[in-house]
């Protein structure tokens, strides 16, 4: 299996500065969802890890071996993006017979179960299919590609809600049989929240968090109840986010809890939800999940 190593990688487009010295791992084995909000760089990361852009400064080396240099890793990696990287006047079943050609290890009874699974007609042509089959096309390649490390840039696009858990499904499926590395850059945070064991998020050109899901909930936790009593429980504190709700306040606090003071003042404690979590730390820099 395949550890991604990122050092000092810095990327702008003309004056608008996008990626600046970032310095980041994905470990082998894992399952890392790469958050940010609208515009803030994700896919340019991934575009840069996989060669389809290059950067103004840093290296990027799998398994210790720089990509773009001799022995490339890039055969390592296999990224599911927006963008089309076939001709889109293939069939379906084409695809995966030209996917084979560069990816010795693609997995063709794997694609042919995960078609009929998801409903796909493999004679149709590519550039006729719906938005979300055109999307389920790139998901079923990527899952089958038997690479060591599957990248999904915004994999549900247009998948409905069945077809969106089918898909979560055969990602836990395929890691819980393969152990691959598998990096999910989504807006749909509350959906996969449960599937990643490491998270990334992009703020600012930089590197927000970059840690284990638990490690960065465990940093902070909700407390809620009257009014007055939850304002004496965060005086002092770090407080990330307050929402108000009649007579009542909820709020999500830096650091660790304190039980004993919450039980005293009648309030609640909670873990906060990743999606929730995300947003304080990320809101008020613009755009909109
Ligand atoms: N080819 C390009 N030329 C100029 N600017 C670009 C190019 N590609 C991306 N950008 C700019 O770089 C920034 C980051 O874009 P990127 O697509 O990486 O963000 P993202 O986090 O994936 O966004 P989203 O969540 O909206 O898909 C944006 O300001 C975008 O307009």
């Amino acid at each position: 299996m395949a550890t991604i190593a990122i050092h000092g990688l810095c990327k702008s487009y003309g004056k608008t500065e996008v990626l600046r010295d970032i310095d980041l791992t994905f470990e082998e084995g894992r399952i890392y969802g790469l958050l940010g909000r609208n515009g803030v760089g994700k896919s340019t990361l991934l575009n840069l890890i996989t060669r389809r852009i290059f950067p103004d400064r840093g290296e990027i080396a799998v398994d210790g071996v720089p990509v773009g240099g001799p022995g490339d890793p890039l055969r390592k990696i296999y990224c599911m993006s927006e963008a089309a990287l076939y001709p889109e006047n293939m069939r379906v079943a084409e695809l995966y017979r030209w996917t084979a050609d560069f990816y010795p290890h693609f997995d063709r009874a794997r694609a042919d179960r995960l078609t009929a699974a998801f409903g796909l007609d493999p004679k149709k042509r590519i550039k006729s299919l719906s938005t979300g089959y055109a999307s389920i096309v790139k998901l079923i390649v990527t899952l089958s590609s038997g690479a060591e490390v599957l990248i999904f840039d915004e994999p549900v696009l247009g998948l409905d809600a069945g077809h969106r858990s089918l898909f979560y499904k055969e990602v836990l499926s395929l890691y819980g049989e393969k152990g691959c590395t598998v990096v999910l850059s989504t807006h749909i945070i509350e959906e996969i929240s449960d599937l990643l064991e490491s998270v990334i998020i992009l703020e600012d050109c930089r590197v927000l968090a970059s840690e284990s899901v638990d490690g960065l909930l465990e940093r902070y936790h909700c407390v809620s109840g009257a009014e007055g009593e939850v304002m004496g429980y965060l005086s002092g504190r770090e407080v990330v986010h307050t929402e108000r709700m009649g007579p009542y306040l909820s709020a999500t606090v830096a650091g660790p809890a304190d039980r004993e003071q919450a039980d005293r003042l009648n309030l609640t404690l909670m873990r906060p939800k990743l999606q929730d979590l995300f947003i304080h730390l990320t809101q008020g820099k613009g755009g909109t999940l």
